[in-house]
């Protein structure tokens, strides 16, 4: 199900591959069905948004391909391996950038955190380098996180999920809680590190428009049991612009589509 900007050659492989997922946990009521019946697959270096309602289980799909939540019934794969506990290769990023970071270590010590013990000293000094300069905050390592702003401290969680070199980047409402300039910004930030690094992102987003200036393919998730009922490609040209992108008639295309699937929902 890879979306039209997605190269033939990158076809060949599938980043993710969901079967028939379901979750169900328990609440004060008792077992409760969270979703059911969700099938897709991810291309590799594929963005992909998803979008829905407050409660509809975004959060809990993003976990179940974290590895972090079991699902109750359906499988997901990760390549060819089923993912069975979180993945090396996966790396979540969440809303909540001022707990995610440590507060007593400098950036730079915030953004080997994932590398401590697994890669050797002089190599994570530059793998930290790197990731610092792909998020815009070469010269920032000693800086400690309380004097950062909201934007800032979310790039530098952003870069301690570059530095792992992820094959997958898992992002929970990354942008949600900033302001307009700085959620442009950061979402061009995004968009350059796909393009020279071409990770494979699934996001959640509460931001239709968010969803269809990253994503080569929005999923739509609704219901009670939460499931997929619409998988839209977006189809439009990299690299994108605030501006030109938005004003495209494919974009407001998809952004209709959206907005019914979405007040479908809402009843
Ligand atoms: N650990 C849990 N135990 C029981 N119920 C849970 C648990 N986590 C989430 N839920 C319930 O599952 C449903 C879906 O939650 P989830 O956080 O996945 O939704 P969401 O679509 O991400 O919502 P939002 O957009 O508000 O973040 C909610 O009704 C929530 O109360």
């Amino acid at each position: 199900m890879a979306g039209p900007s997605v190269s033939t050659a990158e076809r060949t492989a599938v980043a993710y591959e969901v079967d028939s997922l379901g979750v169900r946990l328990n609440s004060t009521d008792g077992p409760r069905q969270i979703v059911r019946d969700i099938s897709f697959d991810v291309a590799p270096g594929e963005i992909v948004g998803i979008v829905g309602r407050s409660g509809v289980g975004k959060t809990t799909l993003l976990r179940v391909l974290g590895g972090l939540l079991a699902p109750s019934s359906g499988t997901v794969f990760l390549g060819n391996r089923a993912v069975h506990g979180p993945p090396a290769d996966v790396v979540v990023v969440f809303q909540d950038y001022d707990n995610a970071l440590l507060p007593w270590r400098t950036v730079e010590r915030n953004v080997a955190l994932g590398l401590e013990g697994r890669v050797p000293r002089r190599e994570r000094r530059s793998r930290v380098e790197r990731a610092l300069g792909l998020v815009g905050l070469d010269g920032r390592g000693k800086e400690y996180p309380r004097r950062l702003s909201g934007g800032m401290a979310q790039r530098v969680q952003i870069a301690r999920a570059l530095a792992v070199q992820p094959t997958v980047l898992l992002m929970d409402e990354p942008f949600g809680a900033l302001d307009a300039l700085t959620k442009a910004t950061l979402q061009d930030v995004l968009l350059d590190i796909h393009a020279q690094t071409r990770t494979t992102i699934v996001f959640i987003t509460h931001d239709l428009d968010e969803a269809i200036y990253l994503s080569d393919r929005v999923l739509v998730l609704a219901g009670a049991p939460g499931t997929i009922t619409r998988a839209l490609p977006t189809g439009l040209p990299r690299p994108r612009d605030q501006l030109a992108t938005r004003e495209l008639p494919g974009y407001l295309r998809v952004r209709h589509q959206l907005w019914e699937a979405l007040r479908a929902d809402h009843g």
